[in-house]
């Protein structure tokens, strides 16, 4: 098995009440692919796929007030994480685990989500 990860950003606002009014972020996030190595190229999936689809998801979030959208009236970093993850792993099997983070390094606050681990936990 081998792991191959890709990282973005992106700038939002949300609230999250009665915790925290109005306010925004530069929120950043990577994405873990674990899978068999090609046997040609050794990676699991192909960068290019992957940063279609993560365009696709940071296009919807970027800029925009996260409460607003569809499944995230309620954007902790949990919550944000679980999106996203939902967003790309019918596309990617191979989808391990969603990192969100916000703050500067060393101040930082973050989660990992972990959907298979978390199914299998249910299970
Ligand atoms: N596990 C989590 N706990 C909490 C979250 C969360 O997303 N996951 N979020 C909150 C509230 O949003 C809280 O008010 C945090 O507000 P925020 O401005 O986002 O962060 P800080 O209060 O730390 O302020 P800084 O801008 O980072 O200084 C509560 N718990
Ligand atoms: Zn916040």
């Amino acid at each position: 098995m081998i792991e191959t990860y890709k990282e973005f950003t992106f700038e939002a606002a949300h609230q999250l009440q009665p915790f925290s009014g109005l306010h925004g972020h530069s929120f950043q996030v990577s994405v873990h692919l674990v899978g068999d190595p090609d046997p040609v190229f050794g990676w699991p999936a192909n960068l290019y796929e992957l940063e279609q689809q993560i365009e696709v998801v940071r296009m919807t979030l970027d800029h925009k007030y996260l409460n607003e959208i569809e499944g995230l009236s309620v954007p902790s970093l949990e919550n944000v994480a679980r999106w996203i993850w939902d967003k790309l792993e019918p596309q990617f099997p191979q989808l391990d685990r969603v990192a969100v983070r916000r703050g500067a390094q060393g101040q930082a606050e973050g989660t990992v989500y972990n959907g298979r681990a978390l199914q299998k936990a249910r299970a």
